[in-house]
């Protein structure tokens, strides 16, 4: 009974301290009637985004650069739901173009910025300009899209909570084999969502990192007749999902307003041995985080060892032949 209560105890009095002080505080983001803006929108995970987010009665807003894609993608959600989306054909790294889009859309209350590119190639053998693309779109092109809506998002009538997602990979919480430009791209959303939390928290707009795995879309079919052997070895450690199960995980954690979306099994544990300095909304997350970090760094220091080997052994294997 007396070693019972001194167990029970402490993680009683953890749990009342990390209630009192997680921030920023939670929330929930209504979906319902209002205007979720999708980049890159016309396929893959982020296609599917428009398709749920259209059932659960959101007005969307489709941007991408090729107007064939995008009236597809339209068509598609209207066949299966009856709904109209609204398209615009633009190039995020195009900030004028972006921004006239934006405008033309009206006031968003939840902005997904999904567009992205990969190209997996070791640095050594990849050329600049590709390295460039990656972090133009991925990168340069998110604070292009982030900066043209946030004037109108910050002024939105109803003053209901809004979101600003960023998706971003698992290749953004740990850096990979042929994922020099495309991790740094990605790590550098983490970063720019941290710091634009506390700037738009007065407004409340609530930003949310979402890290899928590999997830079949159009985009990873293309990805995989480059993709260099150790890639596919390495990111194998984490499996592969739908597209629409990304897009409900990644639903689901912009409703909830989580800061950080994990997606699956190894995506829970990458989350906690990443979780740094990032905002915690949820005080049971919290509690996870602070009991298991310890743990789940000796798992990591395990996945880093299997990789390793691996790569020795891939290269004494080509040494070989
Ligand atoms: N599939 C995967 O394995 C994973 C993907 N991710 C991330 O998820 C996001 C979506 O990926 P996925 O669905 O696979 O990608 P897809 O390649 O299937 O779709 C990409 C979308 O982005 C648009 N897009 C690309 N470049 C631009 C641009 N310069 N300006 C505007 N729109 C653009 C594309 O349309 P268009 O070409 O017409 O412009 C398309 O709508 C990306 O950020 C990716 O990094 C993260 C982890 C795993
Ligand atoms: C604490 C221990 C946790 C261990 C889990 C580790 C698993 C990490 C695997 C990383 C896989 C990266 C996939 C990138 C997918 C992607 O973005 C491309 N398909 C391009 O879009």
């Amino acid at each position: 009974m007396v070693l019972l209560s001194l167990i029970l105890l402490p993680i009683l009095l953890l749990l009342l301290l990390l209630y009192f002080i997680v921030r920023p505080r939670p929330v929930t983001i209504p979906i319902k009637n209002r205007h979720v803006f999708i980049t890159g929108g016309s396929s893959g995970i982020g296609l599917a985004l428009a398709h749920q987010a259209a059932s659960q009665g959101a007005r969307v807003s489709l941007l991408a650069r090729s107007l064939n894609k995008l009236q597809e993608a339209k068509e598609s959600i209207r066949r299966s739901s009856g709904l109209d989306v609204s398209i615009f054909s633009a190039d995020v790294r195009d900030y004028d173009a972006v921004q006239k889009a934006v405008n033309d859309a009206g006031p968003i209350d939840v902005l997904v910025v999904n567009q992205g590119v990969f190209v997996p190639q070791e640095l050594d053998k990849q050329g600049l300009d590709e390295i460039k693309f990656m972090i133009d779109v991925n990168l340069m092109g998110s604070f292009n899209v982030i900066k043209a809506a946030l004037p109108l998002m910050k002024e939105r009538k109803d003053r209901l909570p809004a979101s600003i997602s960023l998706i971003s990979s698992q290749a953004g919480q740990v850096g990979i084999y042929g994922y020099t430009a495309y991790s740094a791209s990605k790590f550098g959303l983490r970063g720019l969502a941290e710091a634009l939390q506390q700037e738009v928290i007065s407004d409340n707009i609530h930003v949310s990192v979402v890290y899928p795995p590999d997830t079949d879309t159009p985009g990873f079919e293309k990805e995989n007749e480059v993709r260099p052997e150790l890639t596919k070895l390495l990111a194998g450690s984490s499996g592969s999902m739908k597209a629409d199960e990304v897009a409900k995980k990644a639903l689901d954690g912009i409703k909830s307003g989580s800061f950080t979306v994990p997606c699956n099994f190894e995506g829970h544990m990458l989350a906690i041995a990443t979780a740094g300095l990032s905002p915690e909304r949820s005080f049971l997350m919290a509690f996870i985080e602070v009991a298991s970090v310890g743990v789940l760094r000796l798992v990591g220091l395990f996945f880093q060892w299997n990789w390793y080997q691996t790569i020795e052994n891939w290269h004494a294997k080509k040494n070989r032949t």
